[in-house]
């Protein structure tokens, strides 16, 4: 069967500086890896700047690799086209990191919530008021808040959490079968750090959503996932099932990591 995506022998690298004078750099070198159609949590875990937001830019195709190929469905990661790129991302959705800077503080949540359900009706037909708000409703029931509670309101008006909440349920909207959260819980407060990242898991389950969880948190990349990616400068240094990979770390970064996890009360 035709794997949901794959990462074939993929490398980024990004020219800084001027055209005089200006250096390369290998943001990702040679990372191959794969989702399979079985719904599952993969967490990239990394270091800052170790390739992980470049991963998460190509998977979304938001830049296309310098080499190799990314697939989704078989088929190459749309990165031009309008109606391609929309199509694709019916199926492939971003959370981001930050969702106070994903939110206009002085725009209503829910017109976020009702513009994504106009982009993607599903029949593609312009979509009525009541549908609009029926699927802005239905996205909002899965992380366990209804338009009810978030119709009207600013940024400000909603705390950390339920602002994450809402974000991940723009991001259901289209009903994507994959989703690309890029450190989403960095900017959250920590005592509600894993009630966010068990939504992930429980998205998992109820919707049968493969989602690519990026962090440098090995532990909650543990708790959630089903295999983890360690990556150091670029490269994958260590994949496996997230139990193995911290019961029995191979590479010596895996273990300093394990390490940090084990020597500090994790903040979650
Ligand atoms: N648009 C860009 N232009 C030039 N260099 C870039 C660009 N984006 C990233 N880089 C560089 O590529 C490398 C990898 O960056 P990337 O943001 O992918 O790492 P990261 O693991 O996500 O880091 P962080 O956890 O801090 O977000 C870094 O050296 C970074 O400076």
């Amino acid at each position: 069967m035709t794997d949901l995506l794959s990462l074939s022998h993929v490398t980024k690298i990004y020219r800084q500086g001027g055209l005089l004078g200006g250096r390369h750099i290998t943001a990702v070198k040679d990372v191959s890896l794969t989702l399979g159609q079985e719904p599952e949590i993969l967490s990239i875990v990394g270091e800052s700047g170790s390739g992980k937001s470049t991963i998460a830019a190509m998977i979304l195709g938001q830049t296309a690799p310098s080499e190799g190929r990314l697939d989704f469905r078989g088929s190459p990661v749309a990165v031009h086209g309008r109606v391609e790129r929309r199509a694709f991302m019916r199926q492939v959705q971003p959370v981001l990191q930050n969702p106070f800077e994903a939110f206009n503080p002085l725009k209503r949540v829910d017109r976020y919530l009702f513009e994504t359900a106009r982009s993607f009706a599903p029949d593609g037909k312009r979509p009525s008021r009541e549908e609009i708000e029926r699927m802005a409703d239905t996205a909002l029931s899965h992380i366990g808040l209804s338009l009810a509670e978030v119709k009207g309101r600013f940024p400000h008006e909603l705390s950390g959490g339920q602002l994450q909440r809402t974000a991940i349920a723009r991001a259901l909207i289209p009903q994507p079968r994959l989703l690309v959260a890029d450190e989403p819980v960095s900017m959250v407060d920590a005592s509600l750090r894993m009630a966010i990242v068990n939504l992930f898991s429980q998205l998992k389950k109820d919707l049968g959503l493969s989602i690519i969880y990026i962090t440098h948190d090995l532990a909650t990349a543990y708790y959630i996932s089903d295999r983890i990616v360690i990556m150091k400068k670029g490269e994958i240094v260590e994949q496996g099932q997230a139990r193995a990979v911290l019961d029995n770390p191979q590479h010596p970064y895996s273990q300093a990591l394990k390490e940090a996890v084990l020597s500090t009360t994790p903040e979650i």
